[in-house]
């Protein structure tokens, strides 16, 4: 796959809410090929379409430890499909944040600790399930790409 160019903050495509995917296609695998080989080469553990200036409700998501997180669990990329977050603990936790439409910044962002989420897969299956931590850190940081928010508008 291709990898596709990122949108950097100021972009207009990172302030608009993405919209509703309806046809569960080859071309949206392909997408998903493509956003997912752009989030390694960029060395990113999640990624959002309007990220590569496509305006679908659509992210890729892939813990790894890393510097910031070394107990952040290994997962295998998971595509996210229209995303709903059902719900979300009054528990909040400060973390610091990676942006790759900000480069080279880092944030310290306040996330919820836990959230219960339901999305489609590439078949366009629902699923729904709680996450934790840091998976449901970059969760709410792919799901605000798809709001048209970003990190700056985030940050303590
Ligand atoms: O810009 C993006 O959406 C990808 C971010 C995802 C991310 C969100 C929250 C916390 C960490 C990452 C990139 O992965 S930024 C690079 C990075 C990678 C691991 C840890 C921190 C930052
Ligand atoms: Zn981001």
């Amino acid at each position: 796959p291709t990898l596709l160019p990122i949108a950097l903050v100021g972009e207009p495509i990172l302030r608009q809410t993405a919209i509703t995917v309806h046809h569960f296609d080859a071309e949206l695998v392909h997408l998903a090929e493509q956003m997912s080989a752009s989030m390694d080469a960029a060395n990113g553990v999640g990624i959002a379409a309007p990220q590569v200036h496509s305006p679908l409700a659509l992210f890729i998501m892939a813990s790894r430890p890393n510097e910031r997180y070394p107990d952040a669990p290994n997962m295998a990329p998971v595509v996210v499909v229209n995303p709903q977050i059902i719900n979300a603990s009054s528990e909040l936790v400060s973390g610091e944040e990676g942006c790759l439409s900000v480069p080279g910044q880092r944030f310290t962002i306040q996330r919820h600790q836990a959230i219960e989420v339901r999305y489609q897969n590439l078949q366009g299956e629902w699923q729904q399930t709680e996450l934790t931590g840091f998976i449901a850190r970059i969760f709410q940081h792919e799901f605000d790409h798809l709001q048209g928010i970003t990190l700056l508008e985030r940050s303590l």
